[in-house]
């Protein structure tokens, strides 16, 4: 992977652990990372926590000097105002997270999220100074008519309208194929290499070789530690969004250990 992206390993727990749980978890993660002394400068790793547990995250993370980063798993567009229920872009931020998903194929899903609304999310993240994780990905019966490229560049368009290249150059980009996400079928990595390396000739088509070389694509879909190793040797598979496995602090970091693993 001769490429100068540090690869991302992001744990979404998606609505599991209180902030007491949240806090036991972190620790575990952390404890398992250091006694596999894991380079965080060699692989990143985050949480994408409740927004209920944040606050708890931060501080331990604070406290303990931890080198593992947070961040949630969904915002609002706005910054402020009669938006019952909505967390705002400025709360995120003062708690010190560093990415959030948007566009989750359950928000997609449940919440009839649509691409111009990921947009308007994304967007919302960037003013803040917060990565957007922007998932994208197909459902069973697109990948059938094997049309999960066109499918899931729709969705890559859609949520980079308008931004900038200076923008663009920061998020992240999940490719998720529906179909994988929570059923214990992990795409093969010639299938995530497929749909990750059109996502990043389409960064470049819409933006630049720059732009397109700088975004990290991540995989996400029933991601384990025995799974992990063999999607990062695709080369334009720049890491993983974890969400079963993630919940498990030792699995968990064996996925951050994935270089460990490609060694033995
Ligand atoms: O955000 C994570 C994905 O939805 C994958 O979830 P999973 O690893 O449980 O399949």
């Amino acid at each position: 992977m001769a490429n100068a992206r540090t690869p991302l390993i992001a744990g979404n727990w998606k609505m599991n652990q209180d902030h007491q749980e949240a806090i036991h978890l972190v620790q575990k993660l952390a404890w398992a990372l250091k006694d596999a002394k894991h380079d965080f400068s060699q692989v990143e790793v985050t949480v994408l926590a409740p927004f209920t547990d944040l606050r708890s995250v931060q501080t331990l993370v604070d406290a303990d000097k931890l080198e593992l980063t947070y961040g949630a798993q969904d915002v609002s567009q706005h910054v402020s105002g009669a938006y019952t229920g909505e967390i705002s872009p400025v709360f995120l931020s003062k708690l010190g997270v560093s990415y959030v998903a948007v566009g989750h194929s359950e928000r997609r899903q449940y919440h009839a999220e649509d691409d111009a609304l990921v947009n308007a999310k994304s967007k919302a993240a960037l003013a803040h100074g917060i990565i957007p994780i922007i998932c994208v990905g197909e459902p069973l019966e697109v990948r059938k008519a094997g049309d999960q490229v066109s499918h899931t560049l729709a969705q890559v368009d859609g949520a980079l309208e308008g931004l900038s290249a200076e923008d663009a150059a920061k998020v992240v980009i999940a490719y998720e194929p529906v179909w994988a996400i929570g059923t214990g079928e992990v795409a093969t990595p010639q299938d995530a290499q497929e749909v990750a390396g059109a996502i990043r000739a389409r960064l470049a088509e819409l933006y630049s070789a720059d732009v397109a070389d700088a975004v990290r694509v991540l995989y996400g879909g029933s991601v384990k530690s025995s799974s992990i190793a063999e999607l990062m040797k695709e080369q334009d598979v720049d890491g993983a969004l974890v969400g079963g496995a993630s919940l498990d602090a030792e699995e968990f970091a064996k996925i951050a250990q994935f270089k460990a693993a490609a060694a033995s």
